[in-house]
């Protein structure tokens, strides 16, 4: 298996129900609900995305032609001094499209915790320690458990209630959509989830702090 790797950088997870947490994110070059070039946005599956996943030129972007040589690359991100907090999160573009036992395998074996963030599209390998699935509305959404549910809003088409019922997740999250109406999308959320308890508010701090 050769993985392409858009970028590789330690900061801290910015989402969910890890946010505050340090981890090194390993972003995989492509995505199967868009192409990532702005000329198809509008016809894309998924038409909101924040994130330059194409090609393998990020920071330590790149080829990686075994799990091993890959996992070397990202334990070479964690702080030396530290052996017992190891934390990746796969993401990409669509990270399942490329992750599998080998990798995990080989994370592991450095000790890492695997955290995923994924559309839901891709059935999840085993292994994964803490899967985060954001599904996109108009996408076949067939992971419907993991350790969090991370549910960009509004996406009209969803219905929260009808979620609940067809899933099971140990936390469920709404996440104001990033674009020109955020402010009323971060209102909408705040609404929601005190309508509807089980759901909290997920910010994107890294785009608060600045930092990546
Ligand atoms: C860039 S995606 C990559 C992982 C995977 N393809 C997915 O969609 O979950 C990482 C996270 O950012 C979220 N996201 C993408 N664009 C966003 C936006 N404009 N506003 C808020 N969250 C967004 C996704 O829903 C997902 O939870
Ligand atoms: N700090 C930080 N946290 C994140 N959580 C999910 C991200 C993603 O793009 O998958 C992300 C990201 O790009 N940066
Ligand atoms: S599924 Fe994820 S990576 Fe793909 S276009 Fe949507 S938000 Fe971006
Ligand atoms: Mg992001």
């Amino acid at each position: 298996m050769t993985y392409s790797v858009k970028e590789i950088f330690y900061t801290l997870q910015g989402e969910g129900g890890q946010a505050g947490t340090p981890a090194v994110f390993c972003r995989f070059a492509g995505c199967n609900l868009w192409t990532g070039r702005e000329q198809d946005r509008p016809s894309a599956i998924c038409q909101f995305c924040d994130t330059d996943f194409v090609g393998t030129d990020g920071t330590l972007g790149g080829k990686f032609t075994t799990a091993d040589e890959l996992a070397e690359r990202i334990l070479a991100q964690w702080p030396a001094s530290d052996s017992q907090h190891r934390m990746v999160v796969l993401t990409g573009g669509e990270p399942l499209l490329q992750v599998d036992e080998a990798l995990i395998a080989a994370l592991h074996a450095r000790g890492f915790r695997i955290s995923v963030e994924s559309n839901g599209t891709v059935a999840a390998p085993q292994g994964i320690d803490w899967l985060c699935i954001s599904p996109k509305a108009g996408a076949d959404w067939i992971q419907r458990s993991g350790q969090e549910l991370k549910l960009v809003w509004p996406q009209p088409t969803f219905d929260l209630e009808a979620i609940e019922a067809s899933t099971q997740f140990s936390h469920y999250f709404l996440q104001p959509m990033d674009n020109v109406q955020q402010a009323s999308n971060i209102a909408t959320c705040i609404e929601q989830s005190m309508q509807r308890p089980k759901w909290r508010l997920s910010l994107q701090t890294h785009k608060l702090t600045g930092i990546r």
